[in-house]
């Protein structure tokens, strides 16, 4: 597999994808054109925040599966159009939260302090303390806004130097406040009004950007300071201009401006304006860890494995990841047998979920069980990342519900398709490190360990059809391996399962299907 890493990261990243057997190729100076010619032989990319990820590159990438960014914000990547492609976006969220917190504080603290300013007066060889008077940070208020991973960080340590911290996060729960011992704004306004300093920590978004503007400065403190260790923008600049001329802002420390690199950011002009260019994660030990994270997550993603941190895909708590694996292939098993059986299109997938399954990233299986539908019948390439889309863009409706997540009840899961004609019913459990069973299909009751070859026969209930098909198999040399029987008793009617080691020719199947009482036969692959 071929890596392009397209911006810097930390050499231990790199020897691990070598490790690994990847081809890698570092070349963190092609322009854009050079990229978009190159990006079409690569399986994966790796980025940080500076290269855009958007349609145009997109169409030209036409091998790509991963998209890793070695670090947190993944504005610059379009993640639709990764989705739609089934394109995995992977990211390294926790990797360099610390650094950008511990930036933050920097910011604020050389900002209220005139710290650059009074080196750059010393750079001169000029001593002159004139002009320089700071601001203590004690019982003063910081107003945060985004208490998520970067956000609460700032808040723990802006707390230790004995602030009074408030925040505004509409997102996240009252518990969350309370931990960090942050009491909670119900609007940006309340913590304009009251905040002595203010630090953003929100992603950029089309409801963050510009979020703190020119109505926000208006209801602001005079003399109030403000940071942006986030993303360019989340501060209007413009507003940021005005509320620094009529002095309602006293100091701004940013590490982030809108359109980067950005040299000439009229923001520079100012005295009491510190700036650098995004240096938020560069740390050795940030970058350490979001090179090797990014590496392993890429990895994986290319090996068709698990990847905690996919953007584009649920998240999936490290510890759940083993117990869901087993369940992730059942339900592609159980997905997948469904148009090798019926042919008539899917309208509605129902699954319900019972048992200690209920309680796992039930989205995550579901989203298994979809691709096990509709991958043996596209063209185009079905997996978790697009097959949600693929079942809506077909118009099938999905429904999702868990029956009881007591863990003593029997953990099953029970998918009902249902077609124009027809209502399909299949389910199955996992036994402990036995693996996945097929438990019901149709109504009949089984106990199936799946296998790579599964001819499954639809009959009469009576005596010598299974004698007949055992006959005709070994005819045509070939070996069953297990043979299940289910039976409806209300209908006369029975099913028969047999694992069998090998490809069953066409000719032998329309022989099956020939034997009197046969209703239906069918070869299922998986
Ligand atoms: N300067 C740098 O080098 C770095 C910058 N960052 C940036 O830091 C930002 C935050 O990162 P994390 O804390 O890891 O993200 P996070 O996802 O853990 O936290 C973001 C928080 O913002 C909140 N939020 C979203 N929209 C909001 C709104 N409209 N109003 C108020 N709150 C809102 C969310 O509820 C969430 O709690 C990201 O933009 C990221 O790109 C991250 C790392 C380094
Ligand atoms: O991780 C983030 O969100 C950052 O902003 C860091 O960006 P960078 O990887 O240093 O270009």
């Amino acid at each position: 597999m071929k890596i392009l890493v397209a911006e810097t990261i930390s050499e231990k990243g790199i020897e691990k994808l070598m490790n690994e057997g990847m081809t890698v190729d570092v070349n963190t100076k092609l322009s854009r054109e050079e990229l978009l010619k190159v990006i079409g032989e690569y399986d994966a990319i790796i980025v940080r925040s500076v290269t855009k990820i958007n349609e145009e590159f997109y169409r030209r990438a036409t091998k790509l599966k991963v998209v890793g960014r070695a670090g947190n914000g993944v504005d610059n990547i379009d993640m639709e159009g990764a989705t739609k492609r089934g394109i995995i976006v992977v990211n390294t969220p926790e990797s360099n939260v610390v650094s950008a917190a511990e930036h933050t504080i920097g910011l604020l603290i050389s900002s209220c302090r005139n710290i650059p300013q009074a080196h750059a007066r010393l750079g001169k060889r000029v001593w002159d303390r004139s002009n320089l008077k700071g601001v203590e940070l004690l019982n003063k208020t910081v107003g945060i806004v985004g208490l998520g991973r970067i956000g609460s960080l700032v808040a723990t340590r802006l707390k230790a130097f004995g602030m009074n911290v408030v925040a505004y996060d509409p997102y996240i729960s009252d518990a969350r406040f309370k931990k960090y011992g942050v009491e909670k704004k119900e609007n940006l306004e309340e913590l304009m009004k009251e905040a002595d300093f203010i630090t953003v920590h929100t992603p950029k978004t089309e409801e963050t950007m510009g979020m703190i503007g020119k109505d926000q400065f208006r209801v602001a403190k005079k003399g109030v300071r403000v940071v942006n260790c986030a993303r360019g923008g989340i501060i209007d600049e413009q507003a940021l201009e005005e509320a620094l001329k009529e002095k309602i802002v006293a100091s701004a420390g940013i590490d982030v401006l809108v359109g980067e690199p950005n040299p000439t950011s009229p923001l520079l002009d100012f005295d009491n304006v510190i700036i650098t260019p995004h240096l938020g994660a560069d740390t050795v030990e940030a970058q350490d860890n979001v090179g090797i994270t990014v590496a392993q997550e890429v990895i994986s993603a290319l090996r068709g494995e698990m990847v905690p941190n996919a953007v584009n895909l649920p998240t999936i708590q490290s510890q759940e990841l083993e117990t869901l694996k087993a369940y992730l292939q059942l339900g592609e098993v159980l997905g997948k047998i469904y148009y090798q059986l019926e042919k008539e299109a899917v309208e509605k997938v129902e699954i319900t979920y019972s048992g200690e399954v209920a309680a796992l990233e039930t989205s995550m299986l579901t989203l298994a069980i979809l691709k096990g539908i509709f991958e043996p019948v596209l063209k185009e390439k079905v997996n978790y990342v697009n097959a949600a889309l693929t079942a809506e863009s077909r118009g099938v409706t999905v429904t999702e519900s868990r029956e009881s997540a007591e863990s003593n009840c029997l953990a099953l899961i029970q998918v009902k398709i249902i077609s124009k004609n027809k209502t399909f019913t299949i389910s199955g459990t996992v036994l402990g490190k036995g693996g996945g069973r097929i438990v019901e299909l149709n109504g009949y009751e089984f106990d199936v360990t799946p296998s790579a070859y599964m001819l499954m026969a639809e009959n009469i209930d009576k005596p010598g059809i299974v004698g007949q098909i055992g006959t005709l198999l070994g005819v045509s040399k070939v070996n069953i391996a297990t043979m299940q029987l289910g039976r409806l008793a209300s209908d006369k009617r029975a099913m028969m399962v047999l694992a069998v080691d090998s490809d069953v020719p066409k000719e032998t199947l329309q022989f099956i299907g020939g034997v009197e009482g046969v209703v239906k036969v069918r070869l299922v692959k998986l």
